[in-house]
């Protein structure tokens, strides 16, 4: 019998395979308390309205829109979805509006990662939505955890990669204007900012569900690997 459990298990101190065996009931789901911000307008709302299981396996075909108004202050949402093991996520879904945007500091002391969504039509704000990332990193709790940061370069169905003219957003926004993965690389000095945090730039969008699973896949993997990783001790 041992030496049956061993070959299974490698060791039987350490039997890892009883996992397995035990019903899902059991197993602890992992929680991920996430904060989503980036400037109003960018589709935050929307991309979470749109962040199910069954609406990820549907990236790519037909959905049907949802509308969003503009968020007052923050509002939480929480889901389970499986994304390869399952998850609970618990998201901060920020205001992105100028008044509002103060309480993203207050609330990234309480979380293990950022979503940080940009609208790439919006190229006229690009180095506002910039600057404000850039105070949220400068927040002691997110320097010293190196708290993950999902990028979503979002509104990727307005891009004008593939050349076609025209197409309006909900605000109006005309596709000629959108910014490429790596403008926007460059336009948030990524290189620079991989040296601290894990980062994760990816093309989304909320309308169309592309890249957001994967995203927060990648986010769900970046957390649990950056919480196992020895932490710093805060010296203040
Ligand atoms: N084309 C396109 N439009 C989008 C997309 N995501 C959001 N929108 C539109 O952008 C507008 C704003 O979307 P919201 O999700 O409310 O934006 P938000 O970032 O939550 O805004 P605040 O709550 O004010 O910070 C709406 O008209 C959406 O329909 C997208 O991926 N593609
Ligand atoms: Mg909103």
């Amino acid at each position: 019998m041992g030496n049956y459990l061993q070959s299974r298990s490698g060791s039987l101190e350490n039997p890892s395979f009883l996992k397995h065996l035990l019903p899902n009931g059991l197993k602890k789901t992992p929680i991920r308390t996430i904060l989503l911000c980036g400037l109003n307008n960018s589709g935050k709302t929307t991309l979470l309205c749109n962040l199910s299981t069954d609406f990820i396996e549907k990236v790519g075909e037909e959905v049907e829109q949802v509308s969003t108004c503009p968020t007052v202050g923050v509002s939480l949402v929480e889901f389970g979805q499986r994304i390869g093991s399952r998850v609970n996520w618990r998201v901060w879904d920020m205001s992105g509006q100028g008044r509002f945007r103060n309480l993203w500091s207050y609330y990234s002391g309480h979380v293990q990662g950022l979503v940080y969504v940009v609208d790439i039509t919006d190229s006229d704000r690009i180095a506002v939505a910039r600057d404000e990332l850039q105070m949220l990193l400068d927040q002691p709790r997110v320097k010293e955890s190196r708290m993950p940061i999902l990028l979503f370069a979002n509104k990727a169905d307005m891009s004008n990669m593939d050349g076609e003219e025209g197409g309006r957003d909900g605000q109006g926004q005309s596709k000629n204007k959108s910014l490429s993965l790596d403008n926007i690389r460059l336009a948030f000095g990524v290189d620079s900012l991989s040296q601290h945090h894990k980062i994760k730039v990816l093309s989304s969008s909320g309308l169309t569900g592309t890249g957001v699973g994967e995203g927060f896949g990648w986010l769900s993997e970046a957390i649990r690997t950056s919480e196992k990783a020895p932490r710093r001790v805060a010296t203040n």
